[in-house]
């Protein structure tokens, strides 16, 4: 492997020279490259092609500025991102994410990962992502939508139905879609399937809602399935409490399993006697509120403040779904040392490295993001699917495909493990098998 690893240094090295302060970025991008080395030795043409030095590196960045009125009338100001990552599959397709985190770098990192994890879909969907460093929490609905009114109006130049679909992320729901969607259309005067992630009444695809969470316990429950074990009287740990973490919640005890633990960034909260969903589905979707307030209604819970406490808990599933780098080194051996078996990321890179190599070395069933996350965007290529052909299908038809998608996806990175000597180590077969066919179709395409 040294000449893989001379190649390897060589990209990294071009990668920090030319953004040294992107961290997310590097780490992401060295987690792919490094799981390619048994690629890069089989494959000479793809570095004869100067492959990988493209790959990493963005077809388009765009900055802008987004200004907006708050309710009390004074104007404010915050940067919008939206960045084409690859478009050798397919149109860019991937969410928007506002929070005030948000730097080129995170977007850079999240647009690299969606490259492949679409890839790993089987649908035709290129790499992007975007957002803002405006953080909705506490604003009213009109500041929210003022504020998408303003971004849409500048980022209209850039997206379109076989161009970029951009879809929700960390701060972007439905609420926001429709803001987004009704400014695009006043501006265009198009009705097509430029955002996905849509209401129902609009064009939008039953299941979307609820897919990254099912998604993830389907694609759990495959890698169980495979390994004799299933879900039904297991005890889980899921951090978040957004989009994913609600979804996973009720895919979770659909199957039989009992989830003790969820967060916010705020704390985190305990129920030994199982989360109950509707509470948690109208503090968090309709109230809006801190996760604290669970303990008001359910007094045998505890709220205890710092979310990286979760990972304390002992159980035999965890379920991170809620930022990148929520599980260290330290979390990752504590959850070892309370006898974890499984992991599934909901979230996008939730461990850290040392974090999975932790889980590894332990024989922890690892289901890394780019797999076991994929059900959100998946399903949002079927709703582009049913918007071209202005067709809505049944909530049942859309998750019965949902489900085949996720068996496909783990049955394909276990596999590319396999043929590339790395037999059960999904996170490197899905590095492959999402990078394999994105490089093939770059090689087909010339020097693109
Ligand atoms: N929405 C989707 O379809 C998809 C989302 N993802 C990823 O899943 C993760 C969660 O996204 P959503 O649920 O959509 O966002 P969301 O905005 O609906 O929820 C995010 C949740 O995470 C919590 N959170 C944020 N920082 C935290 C921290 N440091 N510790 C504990 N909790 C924290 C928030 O309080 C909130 O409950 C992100 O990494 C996102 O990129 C991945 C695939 C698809
Ligand atoms: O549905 C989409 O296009 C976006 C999903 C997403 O942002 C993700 O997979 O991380």
């Amino acid at each position: 492997m040294g000449q893989s690893q001379k190649v390897i240094d060589e990209v990294m090295e071009q990668v920090k020279k030319r953004d040294p302060d992107q961290p997310e970025f590097h780490q992401a991008v060295l987690e792919v490259l490094e799981s390619l080395k048994p690629v890069i030795e089989k494959h000479p043409e793809f570095v004869e092609a100067g492959l990988l030095s493209r790959i990493v590196e963005p077809e388009r960045q765009v900055i802008f500025r987004v200004p907006w009125f708050d309710d009390q009338g004074r104007p404010r100001m915050n940067r919008g991102y939206r960045v084409h990552f690859n478009s050798a599959i397919g149109p860019y397709k991937g969410g928007l994410r506002y929070h005030p985190s948000v730097n080129l770098g995170i977007i850079k990192f999240l647009g690299f990962e969606q490259t492949f994890k679409n890839s790993l879909t089987g649908l035709p969907i290129g790499g992007g992502k975007g957002g803002s460093d405006f953080d909705p929490k506490g604003k009213s609905d009109s500041e929210v939508m003022r504020f998408c009114q303003s971004f849409m109006t500048e980022l209209f130049r850039y997206v379109g139905a076989d161009i970029d679909v951009p879809a929700g992320d960390i701060g972007v729901g439905g609420r926001e879609v429709g803001f987004l969607y009704g400014q695009y259309k006043r501006i265009t005067m198009l009705y097509h399937g430029v955002l996905t992630g849509k209401g129902i009444s609009y064009g939008g695809s039953l299941t979307r809602t609820e897919a990254t969470g099912y998604g993830l316990l389907y694609f759990l429950e495959e890698m169980l399935k495979d390994n004799g074990k299933n879900i039904a009287g297991k005890t889980v740990v899921i951090s978040g409490s957004g989009n994913v973490a609600i979804y996973a919640l009720e895919k979770a005890r659909q199957m039989g399993a009992k989830v003790v633990a969820m967060s916010d960034s705020n704390g985190y909260i305990f129920d030994p006697e199982g989360i109950k969903l509707d509470t948690i589905k109208r503090i968090k979707e309709i109230e809006r509120k801190r996760i604290k307030v669970y303990v008001e209604e359910h007094p045998k819970a505890q709220y205890y403040e710092g979310s990286k406490g979760i990972w304390t808990i002992k159980c035999d599933i965890a379920l991170p779904c809620a930022t990148q780098n929520e599980i260290d080194g330290e979390s990752a051996k504590t959850l070892v040392a309370n006898g974890v078996w499984a992991v599934a990321e909901g979230a996008n890179m939730p461990s850290t490295p040392e974090a999975i190599k932790t889980f590894q070395d332990n024989g922890v069933l690892f289901g890394p993001a780019k797999a076991s996350n994929a059900g959100g965007v998946a399903t949002s290529a079927l709703e582009m699917s049913q918007n071209s052909m202005r067709l809505s299908w049944t909530f049942e038809e859309v998750d019965a495909k949902l489900k085949d998608i996720m068996v496909n996806i783990y049955r394909q990175i276990s596999q590319a493990a396999r043929e590339y000597g790395c037999e059960g180590d999904l996170a490197a077969g899905a590095n492959i098998a999402g990078f394999l066919k994105v490089a093939n179709a770059m090689m087909a395409q010339g020097l693109v």
